[in-house]
């Protein structure tokens, strides 16, 4: 089984350190998220396990190796970096045949990866020709192409349509199922929690968490449960009685802060209250990312002078 392994990986730009003593490692069989505002030092860290760019000091391996000594690279690691990798004025069947031909990867595979990310209707045309989205899916054609163990993707769902953000979910689902290492930043946090296992978080080059996206969440959202009645009066002296203050909500809905679903169920039971809806209030990744990266943002947009 093969691991990203990131020790110690530090890539200074100048006087700009964009990536800052980061070790961690991503395993098979699950989806590793890759989380982190602007500037955070995603896209770098890809580029250097890629060996795009050379760390300024440290290490970032493949299966313990060097990605750059990997013998035939593309069958063991697939990437999405720039959607506009591909050269314009070549056909998307021939870019992906020439990148088929130089790793050795028999050419039945560039008909799989088309029809796997539904561009064969579009093979013959010029890549230049493509929306954002079918350059992405291209992009991913590519990745997939050498049937890597380690998938590693840059924004995949940028410019897909909503049937292509289900599509890619279930991608990045089955290929941990099968056992692959697969890492996946984005920015868009529903869709991140649709598909990943565990994050791994950065800010201004650091790591901020290395953990199980739903301990990632409950450790920093507190559960709440969401509650309707008809009856107001006797919910609120029901849930007082027991120490819970509820909260109203403009739609009439109420939630009690720091509560789980199956205490409040048995108060508002015991006490007779009739209720229309109980439910646990979830924490979602969003609102557990924004609380941890708050102080982390470099490019926070500032509150306007009136
Ligand atoms: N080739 C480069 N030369 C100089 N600075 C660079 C270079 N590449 C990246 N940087 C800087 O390194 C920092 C990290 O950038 P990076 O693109 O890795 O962040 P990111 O987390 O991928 O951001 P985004 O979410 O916006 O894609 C930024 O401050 C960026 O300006």
């Amino acid at each position: 089984m093969t691991s990203i392994d990131v020790q110690h990986l530090t890539k200074e730009y100048g006087t700009r350190r964009a990536v800052d003593d980061l070790t961690f490692t991503v395993r098979p069989g699950r989806v590793t998220g890759f989380l982190g505002p602007n500037g955070a030092g995603k896209s770098t860290t890809m580029r250097l396990v890629l060996g795009l760019d050379r760390p300024t000091s440290g290490t970032a391996t493949v299966g313990g190796r060097a990605y750059t000594t990997l013998q035939e690279p593309l069958r063991q690691v697939g990437a999405l970096l720039d959607a506009d990798a591909a050269h314009g004025s070549r056909t998307a069947r021939n870019h992906l045949r020439v990148l088929a031909a130089s790793n050795r990867v028999p050419a039945r595979r560039v008909d799989e990866v088309m029809e796997e990310t539904g561009i064969a209707s579009v093979a013959r045309r010029r890549v230049k020709t493509f929306s954002l989205g079918m350059r992405q899916r291209l992009g991913i054609a590519a990745a997939l192409l050498g049937d890597p163990e380690v998938v590693m993707l840059d924004e995949p769902s940028n410019g897909l349509d909503p049937e292509g953000i289900i599509w890619i979910r279930e991608l990045l689902r089955r290929m941990a199922a099968e056992g692959r290492t697969v890492l996946v930043s984005s920015h868009l946090m529903n869709e991140t929690a649709s598909f990943a296992d565990h994050l791994v978080v950065l800010g201004r080059g650091r790591l901020l968490a290395d953990t199980p996206m739903r301990e990632f969440i409950d450790a920093r959202v507190r559960p709440r449960v969401r509650v309707r009645t008809p009856d107001a009066t006797a919910l609120k002296a029901a849930l007082a009685r027991h120490g819970h203050d509820a909260v109203e909500h403009a739609d009439g809905h109420w939630t009690v802060p720091d509560a789980r679903v199956e205490d409040i169920g048995r108060i508002v039971s015991g006490a007779g209250v009739s209720v229309l809806e109980l439910a646990a209030d979830e924490g979602t990744l969003e609102q557990a990312y924004l609380d941890l990266t708050a102080t982390e943002t470099e490019f926070t947009a500032q509150p306007q002078e009136a």
